[in-house]
C-alpha cells in the first residue's frame, strides 16, 4: 500500500496534523463545524466535560462531552477553500495511520455538522429562524478539483446552468444533497428544509453593492426564481456545498444547520444575532444528543 509522502500527509512534531493541530486521539467521530472561531466557546458553554482546546490560525477545536455523548467543535474560518483543508484533514485524522502512513483498511464514519450563519433570500424565510440544508448548491470551484462528479446532481446542475446564465469564466454550480439521516432527524416544526447556495464571497458573490457595480445585476433574482423538481434556493452562506461534496467523497455524513441573520428579499437583519446563533446551537445539541 502507498506510503504517503511528507509533502503530502504534513504531520507536526508532536505528531498532529499540519493544520488542525489535532493528533488522532482528540478528535470524537460527531464534530460540529462553525466558521467563527469565538462560537466554539458559545457552544461548548454547555458541554458537562471539556478534554482540551487547541488552536492554529482560525481553527479553534475543543472536544468534549454533552449529555454523555463525545462531540468535537471546531472552527473553519470562512469559506470551501478553508473548507478543503478541514475536510482532508479531519478525514486524515480518522482514517489514515500516522504511524505508518498508509490508509487504515477499515474507515470511520463521521457526522459533521455546520452550525452557521445565513442571509435567506426568500421573503418567507424569516430573520432568527433555522434553515436545515436537505440541499447545498456550491457556487465555488472545490469539488471541480476532485472525481466528484458522481455525487453531484446532474439534474439540479443542468437546471441550474439554464436558468442563470452564469458568467462562463465562473466555475459551474454544483448541487450535492446533505446526509438523508441525519436531515430527517435534525428536521421538525421548528425549522425550515432548505437548499444553501454556498458563494465564494460576501458581496457581489452573494450579489452585494457597497461601492462595486456587479457583472451581473439578475443574479440574486435569478437565484431566488429557481425551481427544479419542486425545490428553490433557500438562503446564502460560504462552506456547505464543499462540505456536503468532501464528506461523501470521504464517507463521512453531513447536515448544515443555519441561523438566519439576513434576509435578502425583505432587507432586514435580526435585532439579536447572538441570540439567533445560540438558538441554533442549542437547537444542534439537542439533536446530536438523540441521534
Ligand atoms: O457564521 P459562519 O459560520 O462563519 O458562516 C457565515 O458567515 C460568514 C460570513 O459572514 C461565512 O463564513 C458564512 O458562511
Ligand atoms: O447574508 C449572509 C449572512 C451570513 N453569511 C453569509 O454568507 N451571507
Amino acid at each position: 500500500m502507498n506510503h504517503l509522502a511528507a509533502s503530502e500527509l504534513i504531520l507536526n512534531e508532536d505528531g498532529s496534523i499540519y493544520h488542525l493541530n489535532l493528533r488522532p486521539e482528540q478528535i470524537a467521530e460527531t464534530v460540529i463545524l462553525v466558521g467563527d472561531q469565538n462560537r466554539v466557546d458559545k457552544i461548548t458553554q454547555y458541554f458537562d466535560t471539556i478534554e482540551h482546546k487547541v488552536q492554529k490560525r482560525e481553527f479553534h477545536t475543543q472536544t468534549g462531552t454533552y449529555k454523555g455523548k463525545r462531540i468535537s467543535v471546531l472552527s473553519t474560518g470562512i469559506g470551501t477553500d478553508n473548507i478543503d483543508i478541514v475536510l482532508n484533514e479531519l478525514d486524515a485524522l480518522v482514517n489514515i495511520d500516522f504511524e505508518t502512513r498508509q490508509i487504515k483498511e477499515e474507515k470511520t464514519s463521521l457526522n459533521i455538522i455546520r452550525v452557521g450563519t445565513s442571509g435567506s433570500i426568500q421573503e418567507d424565510i424569516p430573520v432568527d429562524s433555522i434553515v436545515i440544508s436537505n440541499l447545498g448548491v456550491g457556487f465555488d470551484t472545490v469539488m471541480h478539483f476532485y472525481q466528484s462528479e458522481e455525487i453531484q446532481l446532474q439534474d439540479f446542475n443542468k437546471a441550474l446552468e439554464e436558468h442563470l446564465q452564469i458568467n462562463p469564466r465562473n466555475s459551474k454550480p454544483y448541487v450535492i444533497e446533505s446526509d438523508a439521516s441525519l436531515a430527517s432527524h435534525f428536521n421538525s416544526s421548528e425549522v425550515y428544509e432548505g437548499f444553501t447556495g454556498s458563494n465564494v464571497g460576501f458581496y457581489a458573490p452573494q450579489g452585494r453593492v457597497l461601492r462595486l457595480p456587479l457583472y451581473d445585476n439578475s443574479m440574486k433574482d435569478k437565484i431566488n426564481s429557481f425551481s427544479f423538481k419542486g425545490k428553490r434556493i433557500t438562503n446564502l452562506e460560504m462552506e456547505t456545498s464543499a462540505i456536503y461534496g468532501l464528506s461523501k467523497l470521504l464517507g463521512h455524513k453531513a447536515l448544515s444547520v443555519n441561523a438566519i441573520i439576513a434576509n435578502r428579499a425583505t432587507g432586514n437583519f435580526t435585532k439579536d444575532g447572538a441570540k439567533a446563533v445560540d438558538n441554533t446551537i442549542k437547537y444542534t445539541l439537542e439533536k446530536i444528543a438523540t441521534f
